[in-house]
């Protein structure tokens, strides 16, 4: 729950999407005394690509919402900012076989990043939609789960540093999605019954393979059995496939797991049978950790427990481990039981063993 009493006189931007989240935020500020100035983030589609973009009718939304709350709106335009870090980070992920997360991304590099650079430094604190809390627990600022399990966002903000999570508001954190919905309904929030965006963030209806073609395009090559080694049909590019994947191969005589990729010879590697030892890890390195707490001057970051939780995607489920540190910013994880499909380049998330606070996050290299 935000004490709104104690950041009353702080300087709050609202990043407002048109999206039924964020205009929720924006009336529980209002009615908790407080007038933010509200931010649109445009991301403009790739050149003159004619993509499926939803962008106007969120700008109107969003347009709407602020005017019925008398508070300001501008438009923010991070579009190079998102072509230039994000969509760079992910194609150059992707064609070296790894699995990357762009919306993690987002949240660290535009939301929390080239908008703070641009507008959010003007501002104390920075609201957003998410389904996410903050505490203080000993004199730092943690980021910390939502009660809503299939809701809960903090994996996709746990590459933000602690100096962004400082700014970080999460007004609807406490509350689980039906909730915010009915509060937008009660109060006929113009995009009450808007149903939620499916797509990567910012591109509205684009799916993840439509992004991706659209950068890397198709690059066809063999699938191979990975015991027998007997080719069993062909796949249109590697980077449509991740380790883990079960469904879409489209094979007869299936079930069949994506085990492996050989970015070298663009081979697929896939086995058969519901419980090949090859699509699970129990053991797996990670690195480059970024810790999301927030600690003032003096304090140093927290150091990570033995006993976690994490996750891998997206997915209600907190998987126990033992962490251990293996160097500079490196772990290894060691997970109670075998975990299906761990993938180099995914972002494992660390919480404590109550998964209540997440002590951030790092990438996958096996
Ligand atoms: N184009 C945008 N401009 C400004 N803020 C945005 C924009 N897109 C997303 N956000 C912010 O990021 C938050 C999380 O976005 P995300 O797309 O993950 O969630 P969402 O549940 O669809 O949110 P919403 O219902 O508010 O659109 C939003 O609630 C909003 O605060």
């Amino acid at each position: 729950m935000i004490d709104y009493d104690e950041i009353k006189n702080r300087r709050t931007a609202l990043l407002l999407s048109g999206g039924v989240d964020s205009s929720v935020v924006l009336y529980e500020m209002v009615i908790h005394g407080l007038r933010p100035d509200c931010f649109y983030i445009k991301i403009g589609p790739e050149e003159k690509e004619e993509w499926d973009c939803t962008s106007e009718e969120d700008l109107e939304m969003a347009t709407a919402m602020t005017a019925r709350f008398g508070c300001k709106l501008d438009v923010v335009d991070c579009h190079k900012e998102y072509w230039g870090q994000v969509t760079r980070y992910t194609m150059e992920k992707v064609k070296a076989g790894y699995t990357p997360n762009p919306d993690v991304m987002c949240n660290r590099l535009i939301k929390f990043g080239a908008f703070d650079e641009k507008m959010g430094h003007g501002y104390d604190l920075i609201a957003t939609g998410h389904y996410a809390q903050t505490e203080w627990i000993n004199g730092r600022k943690w980021l910390t789960t939502s009660p809503d399990p299939v809701k809960d966002q903090t994996d996709f903000l746990a590459q933000i540093e602690g100096w962004q999570l400082r700014k970080a508001l999460f007004p609807i954190g406490h509350f689980e999605k039906n909730e915010v919905r009915e509060i937008a309904e009660r109060e006929h929030l113009i995009n009450a019954k808007r149903r939620d965006s499916q797509g990567i963030c910012f591109l509205g209806n684009i799916d993840y393979n439509e992004y991706v073609r659209r950068y890397l395009g198709e690059q066809v090559g063999d699938v191979i059995e990975l015991e027998t080694g007997k080719k069993i049909g062909t796949h249109k590019g590697l980077w449509f496939h991740t380790i883990g994947q079960r469904k879409g191969l489209g094979f007869g005589g299936g079930p069949w797991f994506v085990v492996k990729k050989d970015v070298a010879q663009n081979i697929l590697y896939v086995s058969h049978g519901y419980d090949p030892a090859t699509a699970y890890k129990q053991t797996f390195n990670v690195h480059d950790f970024h810790a999301t707490t927030y600690c003032p001057d003096g304090v140093a970051q927290p150091e990570l427990p033995l006993r976690v939780t994490f996750k891998i995607r997206h997915t209600p489920e907190y998987l126990p481990a033992a962490i251990e540190q293996t160097g500079d910013n490196t772990y290894m994880i060691h997970a109670d039981s075998k975990v299906h499909g761990v993938a180099p380049g995914q972002f494992c998330v660390v919480y404590d063993e109550r998964h209540h606070r997440c002590y951030g996050s790092g990438e996958i290299t096996w």
